[in-house]
């Protein structure tokens, strides 16, 4: 049994490609690094590092590596392959659609009904979408139909935290990964053609769409959260961030909100988002990570979109019926580290939120208090309460 992981960066090696060979794989990974691809054909294996309190090293086996650029090879491995997987970045997903179909049309010229599943291990949403329009605009005609029958565009949600190597964390080795202990792989199990792979570590689930704004609207936009606000702080690591008292009050406010929308949408228990709250805010406390605010916050005007992690819960929330305030304060932090003059024309064309709209008001009314006082999170907390309460009206 053999898979093709697409990509042997940090979630390839450090994730997904590892997850496969323990179920029982042989894995084989393709990347454009040559140091990487020497590395493994060479080695034959490399150590994952598992850090935290249940810190260990794993040595992944049963590996080798083909060469991205070698694009006949690439395409032969995936005609014969029991499983497909790809981390190799949004950005460079639409570029390996050509090798993929040169992989399908070989395999399919042999037998059409080689089903094969596709995971697709990218921070995208509707990334089963973005794949089959351009991968059914590329294949052959004669493969256009068999697409349908045979290949089965698996989204996968991936909570694992993956750091950016230094050399200090590299130990002298190039393939040395360092990951948090958490290793769980949620899939969709409606995508899949052929049999799903048989480990307790990967969970099917249905309607995977859960899963997906469980990830991006809680776990992402309280990582954003905690970046955000600990680079007003001035702290280099989301463990020192949300560490900070403030900080963790309000990333935790800002969850809440969330949960209590994806509880009531998917009737799923708030108790049971709680736990995933609670077990999240563990594990941004792991130091031994060295996880960046920086990293974590990069790219804030990706974050601002109006379908991600931060506009995109707040939203939610008020389709729901329930009060966005401190995600209105996460709204506003972010705006605060893009621009510290032209926020409500950026929250208009970016967020597509405009200051006439309730939660317009608030993001400008914490927008400006974080300009006036950018470390008085006290007080900030303070206009949670008030504006909560506001709002609300009084409690019996
Ligand atoms: N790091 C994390 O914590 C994390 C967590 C969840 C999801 N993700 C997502 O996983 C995906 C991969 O992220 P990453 O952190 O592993 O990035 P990465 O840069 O470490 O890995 C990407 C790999 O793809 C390789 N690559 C680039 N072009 C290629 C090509 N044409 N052919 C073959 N290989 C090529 C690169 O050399 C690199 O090794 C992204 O979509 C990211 O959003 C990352
Ligand atoms: O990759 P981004 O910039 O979309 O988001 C930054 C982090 O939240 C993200 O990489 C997480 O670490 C990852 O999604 C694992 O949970």
């Amino acid at each position: 049994m053999k898979t093709v992981m697409y990509g042997a960066g940090n979630i390839g090696r450090g994730f997904i490609g590892a997850l496969l060979s323990q179920t029982g794989y042989e894995v084989v990974f393709v990347d454009v690094n040559d140091e990487v691809v020497n590395t493994i054909n060479r080695d034959k294996t490399y150590p994952q590092e598992i850090v935290g309190e249940h810190g260990k090293t794993v040595w992944i086996q049963n590996i080798r590596a083909v060469d991205g650029k070698d694009t006949s090879s690439v395409s032969n491995e995936i005609a014969s392959a029991d499983l497909l997987a790809t981390s190799v970045g949004v950005s460079v997903l639409e570029k390996i659609v050509p090798v993929i179909c040169e992989g399908l049309t070989k395999r399919w010229d042999q037998d059409p009904d080689n089903v094969l599943d596709l995971l697709i291990c990218e921070n995208l949403m509707d990334a089963d979408k973005f794949l089959r329009e351009r991968i059914y605009k590329t294949l052959p005609a004669r493969h256009k139909e068999t697409m349908s029958q045979s290949l089965g565009l698996v989204e996968t949600s991936i909570g694992r935290m993956v750091p950016v190597m230094t050399d200090d964390m590299k130990k002298g080795d190039p393939l040395r990964i360092c990951v948090e202990e958490y290793d769980f792989l949620p899939v969709d199990r409606n995508a899949f053609k052929g049999p799903i792979p048989d480990y307790d570590k990967i969970v099917p689930y249905s309607p995977f769409s859960f899963y997906l704004e469980r990830k991006l609207y809680i776990h992402n936009m309280a990582h954003a959260f905690t970046a955000f606000l600990g680079k007003i702080k001035g702290y280099t690591y989301i463990d020192e961030s949300i560490n900070d008292i403030y900080i963790r009050k309000l990333v935790e406010g800002a969850m809440i909100e969330s949960a209590m929308m994806i509880s009531k949408k998917y009737q799923v228990e708030f108790s049971e988002l709680k736990a995933h709250i609670d077990d999240l805010l563990l594990r941004f406390q792991n130091s031994d990570l060295h996880d960046t605010v920086e990293r974590v916050g990069r790219e804030p005007l990706r974050k601002l979109k109006p379908d991600d992690r931060l506009v995109g819960a707040l939203r939610g929330c008020e389709h729901a019926g329930i009060l966005p305030v401190y995600l209105s304060f996460a709204v506003a932090c972010a705006l605060y580290n893009v621009t510290k003059d032209s926020a409500s024309e950026l929250l208009a064309e970016t967020s597509q939120i405009s200051t006439q709209e309730p939660c317009g008001k608030y993001i400008m009314g914490f927008y400006e208090q974080l300009k006036s006082a950018p470390k008085d999170f006290p007080s900030i907390l303070k206009m949670t309460d008030t504006l909560y309460s506001e709002i609300r009206g009084p409690v019996v």
